[in-house]
């Protein structure tokens, strides 16, 4: 079975109204794909979901870049599903190595809320990946086998239709340090060997695994070639018109 390659973009925080003209209104807007081959995510800074969700063309996917694991009430600067659904909103990452990292989310944090997230009718890019000094010690699988863990225990086999995998080792990002294809395709590789041991081999065949670190319109092509790579994360591309060739080299891949 053939999986759609899946194209998201990750504003991290940035982005303005003059953005959501600029890249949205005109320029992905103006720019069209296949929807049969490839599928496109916009992830903003929450306070820009709703504009950004009636602004994109319906083709265009909105994304949050995360979600609390209540639906309401004490919850100060927390984000509910409800308000999501309420906008329009399809999808929400999770798990990103910003939040891990800056934010101190354990892996059983991550895993809780993004079935929470499904329960509720969300779909997920849930993020996983090393940091350099994990990678230099042999602990790049250890390390995404752990964190991966504690999605699948948290998920029904059924709720993994809605989840999206996004390979993103620390080291490669923001830093214009890009995985070579084959360091990514060996990753990749693996996480779906470990899906198809632990969870199921339906599971391991369908599910979707992006690559995310330092993804630009000179690096996706050959990184799009490789089997296990069905599509990217893009953080700082993702802000510029070079997004619409990341989409482009994508969906070149189904052609
Ligand atoms: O973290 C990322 C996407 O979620 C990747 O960011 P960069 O593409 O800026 O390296």
């Amino acid at each position: 079975m053939a999986r759609k390659f899946i194209v998201g973009g990750n504003w991290k925080m940035n982005g303005s109204k003059a953005l959501i003209k600029s890249l949205v209104q005109e320029t992905l807007n103006g720019a069209s794909w296949d929807t049969s081959k490839i599928e496109v995510v916009v992830s903003p800074p929450a306070v820009y979901l709703d504009a950004v969700r009636q602004a994109a063309k319906p083709e265009i996917g909105v994304s949050a870049q995360n979600i609390y694991s209540e639906r309401s009430g004490a919850y100060t600067g927390e984000i509910s599903v409800d308000f999501l659904k309420e906008l329009g909103v399809e999808w929400t990452i999770l798990g990103h190595s910003e939040r891990r990292e800056y934010f101190k989310e354990a892996d059983e944090f991550v895993g809780k809320k993004t079935a929470f997230a499904i329960s509720n009718g969300l779909k997920v890019i849930a993020c996983i990946g090393e940091k350099l000094h994990e990678r230099e010690a042999d602990q790049t699988t250890a390390v995404c086998f752990r964190q991966l863990k504690a999605i699948a225990d948290a998920l029904t086999p059924q709720q993994w239709a809605s989840v999206v995998i996004a390979y993103e080792p620390v080291w490669a990002i923001g830093t214009g340090k890009v995985a070579t294809p084959e360091q990514a395709q060996e990753v990749h590789h693996a996480i779906r060997g470990w899906l198809a041991e632990n969870v199921s081999a339906e599971v391991a065949e369908a599910t979707r695994i992006q690559y995310g670190g330092s993804v630009n319109e000179k690096n996706c092509v050959e990184l799009a070639k490789k089997p296990d790579i069905d599509g990217f994360l893009v953080g700082g591309a993702s802000l510029k018109p070079e997004f619409v060739k990341i989409i482009v080299a994508g969906e070149a891949k189904s052609a």
